[in-house]
Parts: C-alpha cells; sequence; structure tokens
C-alpha cells in the first residue's frame, strides 16, 4: 500500500521543475531584386518572467513544446521594405536558468519582466545575400526551475524536516518513517503575530555523495542556490540510511551536509545557517546533545570519526542550535522566534548602505557657500 502511494506520488506530484522546449526564430522575408527590396526580418523568440506562470502550466498548455515566431514579410512592389515577422514571447516563472542543449548559460529570469533571447529570426534578403533571406535559429533550450525561499532545510532523509515544515506553518507536506518521503520541493509559510510571513522549503533528503547525483542528488542541491538562509536538521540520535551504510552520529551528519554542499557549491556555505537538532524527546535526546555542542566547538578534533574526503575544508559557524521536538513541540516557538531575527538581521545588513546614503543625503551640505565680494 505504501509503495504504490509512493507511485502514485511519484507519477503525479504535480511539481515540474524542467523543461526542455523546441524554440526557433523566424525566418526572413524574400528580397525584391528587380528593385532592391529588403525583406522583412525574422521575429525572435523570448523568454519572459512573470509570477503567476508554472512550470507545469506551460507543460500542460504546449504538449509540443514548440515555439515558433513568426516570418518576415516578403519585400513587394507595394511595401519595398518587407515588415518584420512578430516575436514569440513565451512567459515562464520567475526563479528560471535558461541553457542552451550544450549547458551554457544563456540567461537567469531573477524578476518579474526579465527577459531573455532565445532564438533570432533570420536576417531577410537584400542585396547583400542576393535577396535570399535567411532561416531563424533553431535550438533546444532548457528551463530550470530554482525555488525561491528565505529558509531551505537541510538534512538527510528521516531527519524530520517535514515533519518540522508541518508544525512550523501551513504546509502539509507527507512525513513517514522511511527514507526520501519527500520526492519534491515544497515551500510552506511561517505567519507571525504582525503578518510577516517567511517561507521555508522543504527539500527531499540528502545523502553521502549527493553531490555525484546520488540519491535524489544535484536535482534538489539546486534548489538550496536561492534560499537566503540554511536550517541544517539532525536527528539527534543519528541516522542510518540501510544496514550496509555505517552509521552516522548528529555530528557526523552536519559534517556530511557540510561537505556535500561544499563540494556541489563552495559558496552555499557563506549562508547564514542554523542547526535545528531534532527528536529531543528520545531516550538519552539531552545527553546526545550534549555530546553534538562539545563536538560542533571542536570540529577538528573529531573529524576523524569520518572518512579523510568527507572532512569539510571549512566548518559551518551555526547562529544557533536549537533542539527541537516536532511531536512535544519543544523548542519550536525559540525556532520560529529565531528564524525571524536572522532573517531580521541580514535584511538590516543588506539596507545599511543605502539607509547610510539617504542620511548623508539630508545632512546639510559641507561645501562652504560662495562669498559674494564687493
Ligand atoms: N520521536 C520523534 N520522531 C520524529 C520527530 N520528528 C519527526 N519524527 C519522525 O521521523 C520520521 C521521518 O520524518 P519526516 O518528517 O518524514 O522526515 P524527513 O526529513 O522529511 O524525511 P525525507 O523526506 O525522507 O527526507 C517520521 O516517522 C516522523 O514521525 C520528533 O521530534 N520525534
Ligand atoms: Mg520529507
Amino acid at each position: 500500500m505504501v509503495n504504490l502511494s509512493r507511485i502514485c506520488y511519484r507519477k503525479y506530484g504535480n511539481l515540474v521543475d524542467n523543461l526542455r522546449l523546441y524554440v526557433r526564430g523566424g525566418s526572413g522575408g524574400m528580397g525584391l531584386p528587380r528593385l532592391g527590396g529588403q525583406g522583412g526580418k525574422g521575429g525572435d523568440v523570448w523568454m519572459v518572467s512573470k509570477k503567476e506562470v508554472t512550470l507545469k502550466r506551460i507543460h500542460d498548455k504546449y504538449p509540443h513544446k514548440r515555439f515558433v515566431a513568426g516570418v518576415g514579410a516578403n519585400s513587394s512592389v507595394k511595401g519595398l521594405k518587407g515588415e518584420k515577422g512578430g516575436d514569440y514571447e513565451l512567459h515562464v516563472p520567475v526563479g528560471i536558468t535558461v541553457t542552451n542543449d550544450d549547458g551554457r548559460v544563456m540567461g537567469e529570469l531573477n524578476a518579474e519582466g526579465d527577459r531573455v533571447l532565445v532564438a533570432k529570426g533570420g536576417q531577410g534578403g537584400s542585396f547583400h545575400s542576393a535577396f535570399t533571406p535567411s532561416k531563424g535559429q533553431t535550438k533546444h533550450i532548457r528551463l530550470d526551475l530554482k525555488l525561491i525561499a528565505d529558509i531551505g532545510l537541510v538534512g538527510f532523509p528521516n531527519a524530520g524536516k517535514s515533519s518540522l515544515l508541518t508544525v512550523i506553518s501551513h504546509a502539509s507536506p507527507q512525513i513517514a518513517n522511511y527514507a526520501f518521503t519527500t520526492l519534491r520541493p515544497e515551500i510552506g509559510k511561517v505567519m507571525y503575530d504582525d503578518h510577516k510571513q517567511i517561507s521555508v522549503a522543504d527539500l527531499p533528503g540528502l545523502i553521502e555523495g549527493a553531490h555525484l547525483n546520488k540519491g535524489m542528488g544535484h536535482k534538489f542541491l539546486k534548489h538550496v542556490e536561492r534560499t537566503k538562509q540554511l536550517l541544517f536538521v539532525v536527528d539527534v540520535c543519528g541516522f542510518q540510511l540501510a544496514s550496509k551504510t555505517p552509521f552516522r552520529s548528529a555530528f557526523e551528519a552536519v559534517q556530511l551536509l557540510t561537505k556535500e554542499l561544499e563540494l556541489y557549491k563552495e559558496d552555499l556555505l557563506s549562508k547564514p545557517a542554523l542547526l535545528v537538532v531534532n527528536k529531543m524527546d528520545l531516550p538519552d535526546a539531552e545527553h546526545k546533545l550534549e555530546e553534538l555542542r562539545e563536538q560542533l566547538e571542536n570540529p577538528e578534533e573529531f573529524s576523524h570519526l569520518l572518512p579523510h574526503d568527507m572532512i569539510p575544508r571549512t566548518n559551518l559557524a551555526f547562529r544557533d542550535v536549537v533542539p527541537v521536538s516536532t511531536i512535544t513541540g519543544l523548542g519550536l516557538d525559540q525556532l520560529k522566534r529565531r528564524l525571524r531575527g536572522s532573517l531580521d538581521e541580514e535584511a538590516a545588513k543588506a539596507s545599511e548602505p543605502l539607509h547610510r546614503e539617504r542620511l548623508g543625503a539630508l545632512r546639510p551640505s559641507r561645501t562652504p557657500l560662495p562669498v559674494w565680494g564687493p
């Protein structure tokens, strides 16, 4: 039964986070040799970001996934200069990276209204081309969606990420006692009394080797790239994926997760990070938490616990370590406060230069007033 529901979920889960499309610029119009007329240029194909669009909608609405711009008009006696063909603008969600088939990034669409030209129209026929028009560019392109959220949950499978999102937000992701319950990212909103909201992205669990695309791998690590801050979640009692894989304590889990992010993209580790130690209701949790705190204070001393190539080059300096239990509710209010505090702190830092500039502009000018002589 469990397996059946997982298959359905995989098949019908409605998050589409990448799409491959065929795009073609319009051909140019014919020139008119007799009168030296120039054919119109073919139209271009553009990707334009719009907030309300989803990749799922594009996927369903355009099953053929072909987008072709209009052809340029032929030059004629009535119109020697042929008209340009119509551009094709496809609306795509905000947060898209466009790459071509060779993997080259053609552009990013990070804000509403951003535009990327993906296929140019051909030139119209003219004197220089013996009045023969050229064809538009033809390409396969890939749209990759990276979720944009304030906080991204990072943890091994079964650490309780989805349970945590459920108890601090209004989201209701699937929760179960087996690895890889979460197969697609989900965003929950955490509400505060002053009506401020922060968004938290629940991501599928990472495993050792995620940077090499093991487990759910890259497909989901990419979503961490655009979250403002990281929230590591570990099970205080540690984790073992399968009987053949090694048991990892909470400290080792933190180190391994750090290493996976480092190997995927080291920049990710410059994001502010907090650590949640979950399942504090389990027996002996207090003692294990103390042990973890001690290990986090002197990580070098305990790094021999890991294979050499899995020791992170830099250890993350967590802004806070918050013990919680999603079952008893322990620590959840404190966690919500700390998340908010950490985001507010960063927002204040980011706006500081602007604030100073504005203050500077308000101060009276120090330039001496001109002295009008007799
Ligand atoms: N004892 C205890 N169990 C918990 C706690 N939080 C979560 N669990 C259990 O841990 C298991 C895994 O929880 P999930 O929330 O699905 O874990 P996850 O990190 O989202 O897992 P993946 O989606 O596989 O990455 C479930 O059986 C939960 O009931 C907790 O605070 N205490
Ligand atoms: Mg989950």
